[in-house]
Order: C-alpha cells, then structure tokens, then sequence
C-alpha cells in the first residue's frame, strides 16, 4: 500500500487581476486532495497569451493582498524572480532539483489549460516532474476520443498517466488526476472588462484587491502598460 510523502501543489496563472475563482479552486483543491502545501504561482510573462495589461509586480502585490491572513494557501515568486518568458517545464525543473525526487508535486489547473498542454513548452516533460490536476470549469468538458477517433498525442499520455487522488499522495510525478469541483463563474477577462468600462467588479475579487486596483488605477481604458 502507498505510504503518504510530503506534497505540495502549483496553482499557476497569470493572475490579472487574482479573484475569487482563483482562491476557492486553490483552498479546496488543497482541502479536499490534502496537499501539505498549495502555492499560487504567478507567471512572469505567458509565453502563450498576450502580456498583461499590468506589471508583474503590480500583479504580484495583489496576491499578496488577496492571501493576507490566509495559512492554507502561499505565494511562490519564483517565475517573477527568473523572469523572462515563464515555461512550467523549467519551474517544475528548478523546484525538483531543490526538493529532490521524494517529493510529491502537483500542477493544478482549469480544463481549459489542460486542454491546451501539446501547445506548452516541452509538454511530454511535464509528467516526469510533477502530477497534473485539472479541475472542469463550467463549459468545458473533458477530453474524449472520438469513436473510432484519430490519433491525439495529447489523448495518449492523458490516458495512460491517467491516476487516482491516492496516487498524488503515493508517487512523486507522473499522474494526470481530473477533478469535478463547482467553480465560480469569474474570470479576469471579466473583472478588466468591467473595469474598463467603468463599472464595479466588486464581489468577484477581495476588497484588498480592489482597493489597490482604484489606488493604482488600473485597468481603466487608457491604461493598458502599467509601471513595468
Ligand atoms: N473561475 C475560476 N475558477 C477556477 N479556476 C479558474 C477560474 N478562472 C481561471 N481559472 C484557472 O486559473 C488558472 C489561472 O488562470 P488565469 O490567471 O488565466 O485566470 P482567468 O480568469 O482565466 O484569466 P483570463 O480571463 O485573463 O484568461 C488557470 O488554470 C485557469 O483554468
Ligand atoms: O509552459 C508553458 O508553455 C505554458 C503554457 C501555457 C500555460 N502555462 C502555465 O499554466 C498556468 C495557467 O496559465 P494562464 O495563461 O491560464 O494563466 C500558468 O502557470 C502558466 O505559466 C504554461
């Protein structure tokens, strides 16, 4: 039987701004799956999507503000301080080489992200380092293979790492568990849309955050550079 090691867990995102879906996946993910640790993991710059509107240090801040107070979740700047482009492989490299090959590692994310993972930076590598823990958001829906359906690499290690929520405690790499979790309907696209029209996201984000949004007045129509 699998004895239980040490884990942590990465929730990694661009965090632009960090809001309520964000915290909620994060805390039950680590409630309900039992990780040690769960670690918010804001990226330097997406090397797959436009860059923020704001600085990374600005975003940065707002994580800090958002988990003010708040014992079951940190903050990891690692892929702030490396800077550049952020790639998940040389994270997930970098925290193996400093917690050695016991460790159980998860990299959380939403089904969209999953659902993407051929297009990320050396994508096969990925299970060698870690877990993967997607988590279905409303809309998405799980990859399946057509009957009689093509060939998908994607489908392929999907399946054959495909793993339980003991399996992320038992071994240190190389699962892909799927997680039903009800999950709010917030996206940061959202919170700068309204924003940037002029009107309150007020409830979908902390106070804290908001606050600091009004204070640096980000996201407003004009402002699209911030104080990189
Ligand atoms: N409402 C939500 N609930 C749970 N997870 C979410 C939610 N929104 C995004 N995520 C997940 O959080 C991670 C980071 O996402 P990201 O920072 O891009 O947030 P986002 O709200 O999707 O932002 P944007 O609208 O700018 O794309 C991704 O794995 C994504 O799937
Ligand atoms: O490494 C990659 O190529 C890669 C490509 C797409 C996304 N990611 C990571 O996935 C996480 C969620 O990304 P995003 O764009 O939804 O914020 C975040 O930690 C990104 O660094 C990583």
């Amino acid at each position: 039987m699998a004895t239980k090691r040490h884990s942590i867990a990465l929730f990694g995102g661009t965090f632009d701004p960090i809001h309520f879906g964000h915290l909620r996946m994060a805390l039950e993910l680590r409630q309900a799956l039992g990780f040690d640790e769960m670690r918010l993991l804001p990226s330097h710059q997406p090397g797959h999507r436009e860059s923020p509107g704001v600085s990374p240090r600005q975003r940065c801040q707002m994580l800090v503000l958002a988990l003010a107070g708040c014992d079951e979740l940190q903050l990891d700047e690692r892929e702030l301080r490396r800077g550049g482009a952020t790639y998940t492989v040389d994270t997930l490299e970098e925290l193996r080489t400093e917690l050695g090959p016991e460790v159980s590692i998860s990299f959380c994310m939403g089904l969209d992200s999953l659902l993407s993972l051929h297009r990320w930076h050396r994508w096969q590598s990925l299970l060698a380092l870690a877990h993967l823990v997607a988590v279905t958001r409303p809309g998405w829906s799980p990859p399946q293979r057509a009957k009689g359906g093509d060939h998908s690499p994607l489908l392929d290690v999907l399946e054959r790492h495909r793993g339980s929520t003991a399996d992320l405690h038992g071994e240190p790499c190389g699962r892909l568990v799927v997680r039903e979790q009800t999950l709010l309907p917030i996206s940061s696209t959202h919170i700068r849309q309204l924003l940037g029209n002029g009107q309150s996201p007020r409830y979908l984000l902390p106070a804290a955050v908001l606050q600091y949004i009004e204070d640096h007045q980000l996201y407003r129509k004009q402002n699209t550079a911030g104080d990189r």
